[in-house]
C-alpha cells in the first residue's frame, strides 16, 4: 500500500491584477506529496515557486483550485483566512531562506518557543526542544545563543523549530541559499532524514542544484505551470 499522501494541490491558480493585465503568478498546478516523500520544486526567477508555497502554506488563498491537507479539503476560492492559520499551525512547519531565531533566546529555547506560544507549559516544552535538537545532532548547541552558532547550525535550529509541534508537512523556500554548498547539503541532508524516519512530507523550494539528488521527486514550475519534459 502506497502511503498517504499528505499534501494535495489540486488545479492550483493564483492570479494578480498588474499594471500591464492579468498577471498569471500560479497557473493550474496539480501536485500530489505523500508521507515520507522529500520533493524538490525548481523552476527560474518568476515561475511561480513562492506562490505555490504560500497557497500550499495557506498563506493566501487560491484563484482557483483547492489545497487538501492528509485528505481534507482545507483550502479554495474565499476561506476564510483565520481557520487557515489554525490549520497552518496544527499541520505545517516552515522553513525559509533566513533562520529568523530570536538572538536572546537559546537553540532550545527557540525550538520550545513556538510551543509556548500553543500554551504548552514552559518546562516540558524545553525538554522537548533539547530532544528535538538533541535528534538533529545538535544537542551540543542547545544552550548556545543563535551568535554562537555557524549559518548552517542556525538554520538546522531552524528546522527543529519547524518540526516542533510534529507536523505531517514540511514546506521549505530556499532554505540553503545563504548556506556553502558543505552546509547547504547537511541541511538537505537534514530533511531527507525527517522524511525517511518521520515521514514527515516535505517540499523543498530551491534554485540549488547541487543536492538535487537527495530528493524522490524534482518537479519543475514554468510560467506557473508543471513542466511536462524539462528536469533539473
Ligand atoms: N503580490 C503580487 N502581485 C503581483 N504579481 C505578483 C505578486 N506575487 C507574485 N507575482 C508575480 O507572479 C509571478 C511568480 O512569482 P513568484 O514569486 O511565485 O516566482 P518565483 O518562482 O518564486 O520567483 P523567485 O525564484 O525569483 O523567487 C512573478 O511574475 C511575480 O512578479
Amino acid at each position: 500500500m502506497s502511503p498517504p499522501v499528505i499534501l494535495s494541490a489540486r488545479g492550483l491558480a493564483r492570479h494578480y491584477a498588474g499594471p500591464a493585465g492579468l498577471v498569471r503568478a500560479l497557473d493550474g498546478i496539480s501536485l500530489d506529496i505523500q508521507a515520507g516523500e522529500l520533493v524538490g520544486i525548481f523552476g527560474p526567477s518568476g515561475s511561480g515557486k513562492s506562490t505555490f508555497l504560500m497557497l500550499a502554506g495557506l498563506l493566501e488563498t487560491p484563484s482557483a483550485g483547492e489545497v487538501w491537507l492528509a485528505g481534507e479539503r482545507v483550502s479554495q476560492p474565499g476561506t476564510d483566512l483565520d481557520r487557515l492559520r489554525e490549520v497552518r499551525r496544527q499541520k505545517i512547519g516552515f522553513v525559509f531562506q533566513k533562520a529568523n531565531l530570536i538572538p536572546f533566546l537559546t537553540a532550545a529555547e527557540n525550538v520550545a518557543l513556538s510551543l509556548e506560544l500553543v500554551d504548552v507549559a514552559p518546562a516540558p516544552v524545553l525538554a522537548h526542544g533539547c530532544r528535538l535538537l538533541a535528534a538533529l545532532d545538535l544537542s551540543h548547541r542547545a544552550d548556545s545563543l543563535p551568535a554562537r552558532l555557524s549559518g548552517g547550525e542556525q538554520q538546522r535550529v531552524a528546522v527543529a523549530r519547524a518540526l516542533a509541534n510534529s507536523p505531517p508537512l514540511i514546506l521549505a523556500d530556499e532554505p540553503t541559499a545563504a548556506l556553502d554548498s558543505v552546509r547547504g547539503r547537511q541541511v538537505m541532508q537534514l530533511f531527507r532524514r525527517i522524511a525517511a524516519s518521520r515521514g514527515t512530507a516535505v517540499a523543498v523550494v530551491t534554485h540549488d542544484t547541487r543536492s538535487a539528488d537527495l530528493f524522490d521527486r524534482r518537479v519543475h514550475l514554468e510560467d506557473g505551470r508543471l513542466a511536462t519534459r524539462r528536469q533539473e
